[in-house]
């Protein structure tokens, strides 16, 4: 049993962050997690709920400010789920993000490398994709993002991270689906049809791609299209999805074209893509077309090399490279990802590129029955890291740079130390901050043969 007593108050001073960017106090040692704190601050705190091992907490009191903490910009924070560390500031944010990968890499994985500042930049109006979700509650449209751990949504007006024409577009599409008494979507019954609407822009918002997300095909949507299409000349694209699941999964699999193509045109790092709907694309641009610039130099390419861009998404990474390379080899489980890599290929011109569908553990391992081979690999995984063949496979493809690309420092620290037992050697790990105000953190190292 722990001394410590719930509702009872308490004085520390935070000592730590955890991954979700929460401070750490201590007292004898038992953890006390607290939401809106920065490292080295005296504060007065409560314990809100007590477990065996550590509690969370509430601070009733900032008693020594940090010279870092600031007022959050956003006037939803501190009830919205979407960001977490908006009471730090630029400076205290990128020291964050900086510790969590140095926690990861040096501590739980053992091993022992430098670990580079964050690269930071954009930190407001950046997201290019929102996916926000509409109910109705007491008889009002609401629409905003989720509160912490929940459904219930906290109506919004103003979004401090997604793009400015996105917070336009949001209360422009709210006030019609007012006026024309749209069927809104609810979870508990499963009835009812708009569920969500998604906006995605490129990066000089020339062009926007709107979608209505629908529990079945109805549509009822052509007057706010046509109104859409009116006010928002630089709306490209509007589709409807229909999702007609009992699910969390945003997206369904169908979606039929309302406006325009399925699709929006984006530049990163001079070469063109063709975004669809339903394809993964890095949400900040500019930080973007760093992370990727860093991976790209971290590569080193001459121009002679076989490159395999692995979770190859819609092609960007190997096609950003594909001036300084012989040959692309592309692995993506999505198969309309799969399409829109061959077609973003063709569209740069680019025809030294193959790219395979299927799992890039099954993939991989294919490719080395066949002998292929390849000079610098490019991992660039979902969340939950690389599969077990997969870098078996990749170890035996053996190539002299594996360029590591991760969204989640444990997951990478799990992957490194396997390829680190296993002849590849990492000296640094650069952090990227590609989602600012968040807990998020995006890094980016190379392993080398040894
Ligand atoms: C973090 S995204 C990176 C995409 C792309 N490299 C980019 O930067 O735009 C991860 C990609 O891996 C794909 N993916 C997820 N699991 C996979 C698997 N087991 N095998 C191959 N691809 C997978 C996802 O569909 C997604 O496109």
């Amino acid at each position: 049993m722990t001394a410590v007593t719930k509702n009872k108050s308490y004085e520390g001073i935070v000592e730590d962050y955890t991954h979700e960017g929460m401070g750490i106090v201590k007292i004898d040692g038992y953890p006390v997690f607290l939401p809106d704190v920065l490292k080295g601050e005296k504060v007065e705190y409560k314990a809100v709920k007590v477990n065996s091992r550590y509690a969370f907490g509430k601070v009733t009191h900032v008693i020594t400010p940090s010279a870092n903490r600031r007022t959050p910009p956003c006037e939803y924070y501190f009830q919205c789920g979407g960001c977490q560390i908006q009471v730090m500031d630029d400076q205290a944010q990128a020291d964050f993000k900086k510790q969590v990968v140095n926690q990861n890499i040096n501590q739980q994985a053992g091993l022992d490398l430098k670990i580079n500042d964050t690269v930071s930049g954009h930190p407001l109006y950046y997201r290019n994709k929102s996916q926000i979700p509409v109910q109705k509650i007491d008889g009002q449209v609401v629409m905003g993002f989720y509160k912490p751990r929940s459904h219930d949504i906290v109506n919004i007006e103003h979004c401090y991270i997604q793009k400015d024409v996105h917070n336009d577009i949001m209360l422009f599409i709210k006030d019609k689906l007012i006026e024309e008494e749209t069927s809104i979507y609810d979870e508990k019954s499963h009835q009812g049809l708009l569920r969500h609407i998604a906006i995605r822009s490129n990066s000089d918002d020339s062009e926007i791609q709107v979608v209505f997300i629908t529990n079945g095909k109805r549509n009822e949507f052509l007057s706010i299209v046509k109104a859409l299409k009116e006010a928002y000349p630089n709306v490209k694209s509007i589709v409807q999805n229909i999702n007609d699941e009992k699910t969390n999964v945003i997206f369904g699999k169908r979606s039929i074209v309302l406006l325009g193509h399925d699709f929006i045109t984006d530049t990163l790092l001079g070469q063109s893509f063709k975004i669809r709907d339903r394809s993964f694309y890095q949400v900040n641009h500019a930080q973007t077309e760093k992370l990727y610039q860093i991976g790209l130099d971290m590569a080193d390419l001459s121009g002679d090399e076989t490159i395999i861009d692995t979770y190859s998404g819609i092609g960007t990474i190997g096609l950003a490279a594909s001036d300084r390379v012989k040959k692309i080899i592309g692995i993506e489980v999505v198969d309309s990802a799969v399409e829109d890599a061959k077609e973003n290929a063709k569209l740069n011109g680019i025809d030294n590129a193959d790219y395979y569908l299927g799992k890039a553990e099954e993939v991989m391992p294919q490719l080395v029955k066949e002998g292929v081979s390849a000079d610098v690999v490019f991992v660039d995984p979902p969340r939950k890291g690389c599969h077990n063949e997969f870098l078996d496979s990749l170890i035996k493809v053996n190539p002299e740079k594996i360029v590591y690309i991760s969204c989640n420092p444990s997951t990478l620290q799990r992957d490194m130390k396997y390829l680190s037992e296993n002849g590849f050697k990492a000296t640094e790990v650069t952090p990227v901050d590609l989602f600012p105000q968040t807990k998020h953190i995006e890094a980016v190292t190379v392993l080398k043969r040894t």
